[in-house]
């Protein structure tokens, strides 16, 4: 078990965070709870704006899809980070946390005409273009606002990270960015030349999550500074920022074996620099996109668990009153997760067990194959490292209302997302008049 930032065991023999009582946080808001320390999402930040910024000028964009809300959007804000939004969304929760729109950057495959226009009403730093259709389309909408539209352009490097299928993008098969091999990129920079509301600032590219190697980063900056070159000697055009996405890979799990955020750091800005030189360009403004890295280690999810299934000399079943709703990754990439059973930290008996959601729904398994202290109804499993890429994927299947998340550190613990109640599943569905009628006539039965 890694347990990382204020996590610890408590005197009671208790899973610790933020110097609070896993298991009164339990009794207090109820389960599934997300927990987010918010001491060691801060620590990250912190360890990015130092690597990055402090040492090297480099910008820091946290990628909001990780986990958004009003509370992290403004501990973001607070510890000097940029934001990326891929959504009117997830910009229209920035914009309400009252985050600097000259530090946000717009992100997306496929942004609607009314995301635009947000997005350029709000005054974005950056939009991050991602074809030529979204390009034609904004600068027709910044024309109709006389506005100017300041830019990067996503490419698609062709640098293959090695990582999950799904969570690879920077591929040449793959839905986002201009591809540079085929062409395509160069037309792009040309086609901004030609769009009188387009100012092209610079280059993005993003090569997949959970990323260790930190070579996959050196080659991406490799091709990404030659099309530097490139679109310099071709159009005239000299970019002078380089966003080398997020990516940067955590532990969940024994094997994961992440680099420090200074090595990251390090490796990338001395790759930019050795690539300028040798293509002959001036270095860069980097821009970096982690989410993960930052909101991932600094969540944990409790749990309580119902029923027990035991199959002898087959399985025991450990079922939890979450599961695949509030954490797919599981099911989605087969994500491996460490666990604890939070109540009852050093247990003499150990077994084998695998945890269960309460999803209809035989793929809603949490963790398979995990040795705990013998697990009893009523205990409290609490899974780690799920700050990241859990609340901000969760569903409402089987009509689940979503948990609620809290906000610890030092012994506070403060409501920073509310939990759904059955009201707010219903809060959409609207019962047509002709439905309303107490007597229901098949069309049929005339
Ligand atoms: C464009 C872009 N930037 C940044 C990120 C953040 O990645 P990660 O959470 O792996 O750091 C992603 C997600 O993969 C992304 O698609
Ligand atoms: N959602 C993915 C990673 C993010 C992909 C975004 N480009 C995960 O949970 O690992």
């Amino acid at each position: 078990m890694n347990l990382q930032g204020t996590i610890k065991v408590n005197e009671k023999n208790h899973l610790e965070i933020g110097s609070c009582d896993t298991v009164e946080l339990a009794s207090k808001f109820g389960t599934p709870l997300y927990v987010i320390d918010e001491t060691l999402f801060r620590q990250n930040c912190r360890a990015y704006y130092q690597a990055f910024t402090k040492e090297y000028g480099a910008e820091v964009i946290y990628a909001s899809k990780t986990l958004i809300n009003l509370a992290i959007c403004t501990m973001v804000e607070q510890e000097g980070l940029s934001l990326d939004v891929v959504s009117g969304g997830e910009l229209y929760t920035a914009a309400k946390a009252r985050f600097p729109m000259q530090r946000v950057y717009f992100h997306g495959n496929n942004k609607s005409r009314e995301e635009l226009r947000l997005a350029l009403e709000y005054r974005v730093g950056r939009m991050v273009v991602d074809n030529l259709h979204e390009l034609t389309l904004l600068n027709a909408l910044a024309g109709e606002m006389n506005v100017k539209a300041h830019i990067m352009l996503r490419l698609s490097p062709g640098v293959e990270a090695h990582t999950h299928e799904y969570i690879k993008t920077g591929q040449i098969d793959s839905k986002f960015g201009f591809v540079i091999e085929n062409g395509m990129a160069m037309e792009a920079v040309k086609s901004c030349l030609q769009l009188d509301n387009i100012v092209l600032k610079g280059f993005h590219c993003h090569i997949g999550s959970q990323i260790f190697e930190l070579e996959s980063y050196v080659h991406a900056a490799d091709v990404m500074m030659n099309f530097v070159q490139e679109a310099y000697r071709q159009t005239g055009v000299l970019v002078k920022e380089l966003n080398l996405g997020g990516g940067f890979g955590i532990y969940y799990f024994q094997g994961d074996q992440p680099r420090s955020i200074k090595e990251y750091a390090d490796i990338l800005l001395a790759a930019v620099k050795d690539k300028a030189a040798e293509y002959n360009v001036p270095v860069p403004k980097v821009m970096v996109e982690p989410g993960r890295s930052i909101a991932g280690p600094a969540g944990i999810t409790l749990y309580t668990v119902g029923s027990i299934k035991d199959i002898p000399d087959i399985r025991k079943y450990v079922s939890v009153d979450g599961g695949m709703v509030d954490n797919p990754r599981p099911a989605l990439y087969k994500s491996k997760y460490e666990a604890c059973v939070a109540n009852r930290m050093r247990g003499e008996l150990i077994e084998k067990v695998s945890i269960a959601g309460k999803c209809c729904e035989s793929g809603d398994m949490l963790i398979w194959d995990i040795e705990l202290p013998v697990v009893k109804t009523g205990d409290i499993v609490a899974v780690f490292s799920t700050g990241a890429y859990n609340y901000s994927m969760s569903m409402n299947y089987n009509r689940l209302p979503r948990p609620a998340m809290v906000l610890v550190q030092e012994g506070k613990a403060d409501l920073i997302v509310r939990r759904e109640d059955y009201a707010d599943l219903l809060r959409h569905d609207l019962l047509p008049e002709r439905l309303r009628s107490s007597v229901v006539r098949l069309a049929t039965s005339v």
